[in-house]
Protein backbone atom coordinates (compact mmCIF):
# COMPACT_ATOMS: atom_id res chain seq x y z
CA UNK A 1 0.00 0.00 0.00
CA UNK A 2 1.85 2.89 -1.23
CA UNK A 3 -0.55 5.63 0.90
CA UNK A 4 -1.45 5.53 4.46
CA UNK A 5 -3.61 3.14 5.78
CA UNK A 6 -7.82 4.06 6.26
CA UNK A 7 -11.16 2.48 5.20
CA UNK A 8 -11.36 3.32 1.56
CA UNK A 9 -11.70 1.12 -1.31
CA UNK A 10 -7.13 1.55 -2.17
CA UNK A 11 -6.12 1.65 1.59
CA UNK A 12 -9.00 -0.09 3.82
CA UNK A 13 -9.15 -3.54 5.52
CA UNK A 14 -8.42 -5.82 2.65
CA UNK A 15 -5.25 -3.87 1.68
CA UNK A 16 -3.56 -3.79 5.17
CA UNK A 17 -1.59 -7.00 4.70
CA UNK A 18 -0.06 -5.63 2.08
CA UNK A 19 2.53 -3.65 5.06
CA UNK A 20 1.12 -5.57 8.04
CA UNK A 21 1.53 -9.58 7.26
CA UNK A 22 0.18 -10.01 10.64
CA UNK A 23 -3.16 -9.28 9.51
CA UNK A 24 -3.46 -12.56 8.56
CA UNK A 25 -1.74 -13.93 11.87
CA UNK A 26 -3.80 -16.18 14.37
CA UNK A 27 -5.05 -13.89 16.34
CA UNK A 28 -6.79 -11.08 14.83
CA UNK A 29 -9.41 -8.87 15.98
CA UNK A 30 -11.99 -8.19 16.04
CA UNK A 31 -14.38 -11.28 15.88
CA UNK A 32 -18.16 -12.50 15.87
CA UNK A 33 -18.93 -13.58 20.02
CA UNK A 34 -20.96 -16.75 19.49
CA UNK A 35 -22.34 -16.92 23.36
CA UNK A 36 -23.51 -20.15 23.22
CA UNK A 37 -19.86 -21.40 22.15
CA UNK A 38 -17.94 -19.06 24.98
CA UNK A 39 -17.19 -21.14 28.14
CA UNK A 40 -17.68 -19.49 31.67
CA UNK A 41 -14.72 -19.50 33.58
CA UNK A 42 -15.64 -19.43 37.25
CA UNK A 43 -12.06 -18.48 37.63
CA UNK A 44 -12.62 -14.94 35.76
CA UNK A 45 -12.26 -11.68 38.13
CA UNK A 46 -14.66 -9.17 38.39
CA UNK A 47 -13.34 -6.57 36.15
CA UNK A 48 -12.03 -3.65 38.44
CA UNK A 49 -11.95 -0.61 36.41
CA UNK A 50 -10.95 3.07 38.71
CA UNK A 51 -11.01 6.10 36.73
CA UNK A 52 -9.88 9.56 37.79
CA UNK A 53 -11.61 12.36 35.77
CA UNK A 54 -8.74 14.61 36.27
CA UNK A 55 -6.59 12.50 34.18
CA UNK A 56 -8.64 13.12 30.98
CA UNK A 57 -6.25 15.41 28.77
CA UNK A 58 -7.54 16.64 25.15
CA UNK A 59 -9.56 15.14 22.56
CA UNK A 60 -7.97 14.75 18.98
CA UNK A 61 -9.25 14.05 15.58
CA UNK A 62 -6.20 11.34 14.54
CA UNK A 63 -7.84 11.00 10.97
CA UNK A 64 -9.04 7.14 11.43
CA UNK A 65 -11.33 8.22 14.55
CA UNK A 66 -11.44 10.38 17.63
CA UNK A 67 -9.69 10.02 21.16
CA UNK A 68 -9.76 11.34 24.33
CA UNK A 69 -6.16 10.85 25.99
CA UNK A 70 -5.38 10.27 29.23
CA UNK A 71 -2.11 11.46 31.69
CA UNK A 72 -1.08 8.00 32.01
CA UNK A 73 2.68 8.50 33.94
CA UNK A 74 0.71 7.30 36.99
CA UNK A 75 -1.27 4.43 38.28
CA UNK A 76 -4.48 6.50 38.95
CA UNK A 77 -6.31 5.56 35.66
CA UNK A 78 -6.24 1.61 36.06
CA UNK A 79 -8.26 -1.43 35.30
CA UNK A 80 -7.01 -4.42 37.12
CA UNK A 81 -9.03 -8.16 37.71
CA UNK A 82 -10.63 -9.11 34.94
CA UNK A 83 -8.87 -11.81 32.67
CA UNK A 84 -5.80 -9.80 33.49
CA UNK A 85 -2.86 -10.07 35.89
CA UNK A 86 -1.07 -6.83 36.71
CA UNK A 87 -2.05 -2.97 36.28
CA UNK A 88 -3.22 -1.99 33.08
CA UNK A 89 -3.02 1.80 32.86
CA UNK A 90 -6.11 3.97 30.57
CA UNK A 91 -4.16 6.00 27.59
CA UNK A 92 -7.32 7.01 25.56
CA UNK A 93 -10.47 5.86 24.67
CA UNK A 94 -12.21 6.12 21.23
CA UNK A 95 -14.56 4.69 19.26
CA UNK A 96 -15.40 3.04 15.70
CA UNK A 97 -18.78 3.63 13.44
CA UNK A 98 -20.99 3.07 10.76
CA UNK A 99 -22.42 5.37 7.89
CA UNK A 100 -26.22 4.00 8.88
CA UNK A 101 -27.27 2.32 11.96
CA UNK A 102 -27.02 -1.23 10.31
CA UNK A 103 -23.43 -1.35 10.75
CA UNK A 104 -20.15 0.29 12.50
CA UNK A 105 -19.13 -2.25 15.62
CA UNK A 106 -15.91 -3.97 14.76
CA UNK A 107 -16.85 -6.99 17.04
CA UNK A 108 -20.11 -8.88 16.59
CA UNK A 109 -22.53 -10.57 18.76
CA UNK A 110 -24.42 -13.92 16.91
CA UNK A 111 -23.52 -11.96 13.62
CA UNK A 112 -25.29 -9.03 15.15
CA UNK A 113 -23.52 -5.62 14.33
CA UNK A 114 -24.32 -2.27 16.51
CA UNK A 115 -23.97 1.14 14.77
CA UNK A 116 -20.89 1.88 17.12
CA UNK A 117 -18.35 0.73 19.06
CA UNK A 118 -16.26 2.34 22.39
CA UNK A 119 -12.52 1.10 22.82
CA UNK A 120 -11.16 1.72 26.03
CA UNK A 121 -7.26 0.94 25.72
CA UNK A 122 -4.93 -0.20 28.54
CA UNK A 123 -1.52 -0.90 28.78
CA UNK A 124 0.60 -3.34 30.88
CA UNK A 125 2.41 -1.34 33.79
CA UNK A 126 5.13 -4.17 33.28
CA UNK A 127 6.24 -2.41 30.38
CA UNK A 128 7.36 1.27 30.60
CA UNK A 129 4.80 2.58 28.24
CA UNK A 130 2.20 2.37 25.91
CA UNK A 131 4.78 2.04 22.55
CA UNK A 132 6.83 -0.44 24.79
CA UNK A 133 3.58 -2.27 25.66
CA UNK A 134 1.77 -2.36 22.31
CA UNK A 135 3.94 -4.94 20.62
CA UNK A 136 4.03 -7.24 23.73
CA UNK A 137 1.43 -10.63 23.99
CA UNK A 138 0.24 -9.42 27.27
CA UNK A 139 0.58 -5.81 26.39
CA UNK A 140 -2.68 -4.27 26.08
CA UNK A 141 -6.05 -4.42 27.66
CA UNK A 142 -8.70 -2.97 26.14
CA UNK A 143 -12.60 -2.94 27.22
CA UNK A 144 -14.91 -2.71 24.09
CA UNK A 145 -18.44 -1.70 24.44
CA UNK A 146 -21.68 -1.31 22.07
CA UNK A 147 -23.47 1.60 21.40
CA UNK A 148 -26.92 0.64 20.51
CA UNK A 149 -29.91 2.61 19.33
CA UNK A 150 -31.95 4.05 22.17
CA UNK A 151 -32.65 7.13 24.04
CA UNK A 152 -30.24 9.51 24.06
CA UNK A 153 -27.19 8.80 26.21
CA UNK A 154 -26.28 12.26 28.60
CA UNK A 155 -22.80 10.49 29.47
CA UNK A 156 -21.76 10.86 25.56
CA UNK A 157 -22.88 15.16 25.34
CA UNK A 158 -19.49 16.21 26.61
CA UNK A 159 -17.68 14.03 24.27
CA UNK A 160 -19.97 14.64 21.48
CA UNK A 161 -20.31 18.14 21.94
CA UNK A 162 -16.15 18.40 21.47
CA UNK A 163 -16.51 17.31 18.13
CA UNK A 164 -17.63 20.68 16.52
CA UNK A 165 -13.86 21.39 17.29
CA UNK A 166 -12.13 18.88 16.03
CA UNK A 167 -13.86 17.93 12.51
CA UNK A 168 -10.99 17.70 10.36
CA UNK A 169 -7.48 15.55 10.87
CA UNK A 170 -5.27 16.43 12.89
CA UNK A 171 -6.46 18.63 14.84
CA UNK A 172 -7.14 18.20 18.53
CA UNK A 173 -8.21 20.76 21.88
CA UNK A 174 -8.24 20.34 25.69
CA UNK A 175 -10.92 17.72 27.61
CA UNK A 176 -10.03 17.83 30.84
CA UNK A 177 -12.32 16.52 34.19
CA UNK A 178 -14.31 13.64 32.48
CA UNK A 179 -14.61 10.12 33.71
CA UNK A 180 -14.57 7.62 31.25
CA UNK A 181 -15.91 4.96 33.89
CA UNK A 182 -19.76 7.30 33.13
CA UNK A 183 -19.41 5.50 29.67
CA UNK A 184 -19.70 2.00 31.26
CA UNK A 185 -23.28 0.30 31.47
CA UNK A 186 -24.62 -1.08 34.56
CA UNK A 187 -23.44 -4.75 34.17
CA UNK A 188 -19.38 -5.36 33.64
CA UNK A 189 -20.05 -8.94 32.55
CA UNK A 190 -17.69 -9.48 29.64
CA UNK A 191 -16.71 -11.69 27.39
CA UNK A 192 -12.94 -12.14 26.86
CA UNK A 193 -10.07 -13.35 24.41
CA UNK A 194 -6.91 -12.93 23.25
CA UNK A 195 -6.64 -10.77 20.08
CA UNK A 196 -5.39 -7.78 18.37
CA UNK A 197 -5.33 -4.11 17.66
CA UNK A 198 -8.17 -3.57 15.14
CA UNK A 199 -5.78 -0.73 13.52
CA UNK A 200 -2.58 -1.47 11.63
CA UNK A 201 0.17 -1.91 13.09
CA UNK A 202 -2.91 -5.05 14.02
CA UNK A 203 -0.15 -6.01 17.07
CA UNK A 204 -1.56 -9.30 18.23
CA UNK A 205 -1.45 -7.68 21.91
CA UNK A 206 -4.96 -7.55 23.20
CA UNK A 207 -6.74 -9.05 25.75
CA UNK A 208 -10.00 -7.92 25.01
CA UNK A 209 -12.65 -7.18 27.34
CA UNK A 210 -16.14 -7.20 25.32
CA UNK A 211 -18.99 -6.23 27.50
CA UNK A 212 -22.03 -8.13 27.32
CA UNK A 213 -24.68 -5.18 28.37
CA UNK A 214 -24.69 -2.23 25.65
CA UNK A 215 -25.00 1.58 26.13
CA UNK A 216 -27.86 3.72 24.57
CA UNK A 217 -26.85 6.17 21.96
CA UNK A 218 -29.93 8.04 19.86
CA UNK A 219 -30.13 8.73 16.26
CA UNK A 220 -28.99 12.74 16.59
CA UNK A 221 -26.24 11.76 18.77
CA UNK A 222 -25.05 9.05 15.80
CA UNK A 223 -25.03 11.98 13.60
CA UNK A 224 -22.47 13.95 15.24
CA UNK A 225 -19.55 11.15 15.12
CA UNK A 226 -20.86 11.07 11.28
CA UNK A 227 -20.05 14.86 11.24
CA UNK A 228 -16.45 14.50 11.48
CA UNK A 229 -14.02 14.08 8.14
CA UNK A 230 -11.56 11.67 7.77
CA UNK A 231 -10.07 14.24 5.94
CA UNK A 232 -7.69 17.37 6.91
CA UNK A 233 -8.40 21.22 6.00
CA UNK A 234 -8.41 22.20 2.63
CA UNK A 235 -8.34 18.84 1.50
CA UNK A 236 -11.58 17.22 -0.33
CA UNK A 237 -13.93 16.40 2.66
CA UNK A 238 -14.34 12.94 3.10
CA UNK A 239 -16.91 11.77 6.00
CA UNK A 240 -15.50 9.63 9.01
CA UNK A 241 -17.78 6.95 8.57
CA UNK A 242 -17.00 3.27 8.51
CA UNK A 243 -13.73 2.99 10.41
CA UNK A 244 -14.17 -0.26 11.52
CA UNK A 245 -12.33 -4.03 10.43
CA UNK A 246 -14.55 -6.44 9.88
CA UNK A 247 -14.88 -9.28 11.82
CA UNK A 248 -11.40 -11.77 11.40
CA UNK A 249 -11.04 -15.83 11.48
CA UNK A 250 -11.10 -17.37 15.11
CA UNK A 251 -8.54 -19.73 14.25
CA UNK A 252 -9.26 -22.08 16.97
CA UNK A 253 -9.77 -19.22 19.85
CA UNK A 254 -11.16 -20.23 22.97
CA UNK A 255 -13.66 -17.01 23.85
CA UNK A 256 -14.89 -17.23 27.73
CA UNK A 257 -17.61 -15.76 29.60
CA UNK A 258 -16.90 -14.10 33.14
CA UNK A 259 -21.05 -14.74 33.21
CA UNK A 260 -23.09 -18.06 33.44
N1 LIG B 1 -9.19 -0.37 17.78
S1 LIG B 1 -7.99 -0.74 18.75
O1 LIG B 1 -7.72 -2.16 18.66
O2 LIG B 1 -8.28 -0.28 20.10
N2 LIG B 1 -6.70 0.00 18.14
C1 LIG B 1 -5.85 0.80 18.75
N3 LIG B 1 -4.80 1.39 18.16
C2 LIG B 1 -4.06 2.18 19.07
C3 LIG B 1 -4.80 1.96 20.35
O3 LIG B 1 -5.93 1.11 20.05
ZN1 LIG C 1 -10.70 0.61 18.44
Amino acid sequence: MSHAWGYGPTNGPDKWGEDCPIANGPRQSPINIVPNEAKFDPTLKPLKLRYDASNAKGILNNGHSFQVDYEDDTDSSTLTGGPVSGTHRLKQFHFHWGASDDRGSEHTVNGVTFPCELHLVHWNTRYPSFGEAASKPDGLAVVGVFLKIGAANPRLQKVLDALDAIKTKGKQTTFSNFDSKTLLPGSLDYWTYDGSLTTPPLYESVTWIVLKEPISVSPAQMAKFRGLLFTGDGEAACCMVDNYRPCQALKGRQVRASFR
